[in-house]
């Protein structure tokens, strides 16, 4: 990967690749792929990209909203409000879904033990308590499988799906989670 961090703001990020030379894409704007790969001409990036940098230009301009939605001195911000058990959860979800897609193959004891502890301190901080609660309880009772990338994902998978058939939803079928989570679905049928 990189050693440059990105330094030009939210809206000039550098591609970054991941020390395989694959695509990040956790690293980096969807439109970014789509375009290194190929798969669109967006206008909106500049000179012909290389490994290392490539540079987007400024986002088209936000849909101008009135100023008595923004946050008071700021062009930008919208007052939004606090995140919702729903919107909190996703964005949860997307983040620990994503973080097992990124965890080593072949992880060493060390980042076996970091992960482990990680995702036991995540279940006591977690902002939703009662979700918290039940999210501990299922570790205590399923510890996190941390020797693979494999393994935690489908881990993770699983544990969503405790809180899936709790509130009533669909399973999701985990045979799918890298494609959801890493790879994307272009290969798949
Ligand atoms: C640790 C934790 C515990 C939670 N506990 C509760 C609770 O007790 N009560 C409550 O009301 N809410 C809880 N939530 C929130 C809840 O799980 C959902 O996030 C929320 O209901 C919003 O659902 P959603 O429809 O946006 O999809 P989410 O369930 O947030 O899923 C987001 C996306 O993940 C993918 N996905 C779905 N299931 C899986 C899976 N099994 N594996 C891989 N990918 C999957 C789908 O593409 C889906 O669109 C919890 C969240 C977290 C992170």
């Amino acid at each position: 990967m990189s050693n440059e961090t990105p330094d030009k703001g939210l809206t000039l990020k550098s591609i970054l690749f991941n020390e395989n030379g694959k695509f990040c894409l956790p690293c980096t704007l969807y439109k970014s792929f789509q375009y290194i790969s190929g798969s669109t001409m967006d206008p909106s990036i500049s000179s012909t990209p290389t490994r290392d940098d490539v540079i987007i230009k400024q986002s088209p301009a936000l849909p101008s909203v009135p100023r008595s939605d923004l946050i008071p001195g700021s062009r930008t911000y919208v007052k939004e409000d606090p995140p919702d058990v729903n919107k909190l959860g996703s964005a949860s979800w997307t983040f620990l879904h994503a973080m097992a897609a990124k965890y080593p193959e072949k992880p060493t004891p060390l980042q076996q033990e970091e992960m482990t502890d990680f995702l036991n301190i995540f279940s006591h901080v977690y902002p939703c308590f009662w979700c918290a609660k039940d999210f501990e309880k299922y570790i205590t009772e399923n510890a996190p499988k941390v020797k693979s990338q494999e393994e935690l994902s489908t881990w993770m998978c699983q544990a969503h799906n405790k809180v899936n058939k709790k509130l009533g939803k669909a399973q999701f079928n985990c045979d799918f989670w890298k494609p959801r989570w890493k790879e994307g679905w272009d290969e798949q049928e």
